[in-house]
């Protein structure tokens, strides 16, 4: 088992990486692929496994050092999974925003009790860009969509996702509550307990 003290995050967005160091504590340093390269690669795969190994691989291969990848989504159980692995470009690359408003637009006319949606989260970790055994972890979360946004914290479809738990949008869990809970909590936890750190 390599020592992972420092890991490349093979995302560029700054709410993952936040939450995800938050999640591994001081012991392992995230180092975001934005130190690296500002280029993105292409998410051609058909799923978030695909598309997280082949971040993590890409950004191994960029950094010379082991990378951790998340592709996560929204899976909208009325759209049959939609958005999934294409929730970041739902709306054409236009942003949360663009994207927030077109889910509630696509699901205007649509009940409560239809409004069933899960969070996916995939984390891909590789030693080396070539690495042959990428550790893999998933988590869900399951909610629903609410009618209209609601919260100022999290990121992406956080303010359009009903937590039926805390009975709150994501949006309106502290950070640290949403940690704990999350489709991104849930993975970590098993990636965590996978490399021994807990
Ligand atoms: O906790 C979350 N709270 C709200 N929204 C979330 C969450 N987790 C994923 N999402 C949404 C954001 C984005 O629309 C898509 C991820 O897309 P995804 O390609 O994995 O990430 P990304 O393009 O933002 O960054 P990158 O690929 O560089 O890691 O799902
Ligand atoms: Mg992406």
């Amino acid at each position: 088992m390599i020592n992972f003290t420092q890991l490349v995050l093979a995302s560029h967005n700054a709410g993952k990486l936040k939450e995800l160091q938050a999640m591994l504590g001081e012991s392992v340093q995230l180092r975001s692929i934005g130190e690296f390269s500002s280029v993105e690669p292409e998410e051609t795969g058909l799923s978030f496994v695909e598309n997280a190994i082949l971040k993590a691989r890409n950004a191994a291969r960029i950094s010379g050092l082991p990378a951790l990848a998340d592709d996560s989504g929204l899976a909208v159980d009325f759209l049959g999974g939609a958005p999934g692995i294409y929730s970041a470009r739902y709306a054409d690359g236009k942003g949360d925003a663009a994207n927030n408003a077109k889910l509630l637009d696509v699901l205007k006319d649509v009940p409560e009790a239809e409004r069933g949606a899960q969070f996916v989260c995939v984390l891909a970790l590789v030693r080396h860009a070539d690495d042959p055994l990428p550790i893999l972890c998933e988590g869900l979360w399951h909610g629903r969509i609410l009618t209209q946004a609601s919260g100022e914290h999290g990121f992406g479809y956080d303010p359009l996702f009903w937590v039926p738990e805390r009975d709150c949008s994501s949006a309106e869990l502290s950070p640290a509550d949403k940690n704990q809970i999350s489709h991104r909590a849930r993975a970590m936890d098993l990636l965590r307990q996978r490399l021994g750190l807990k």
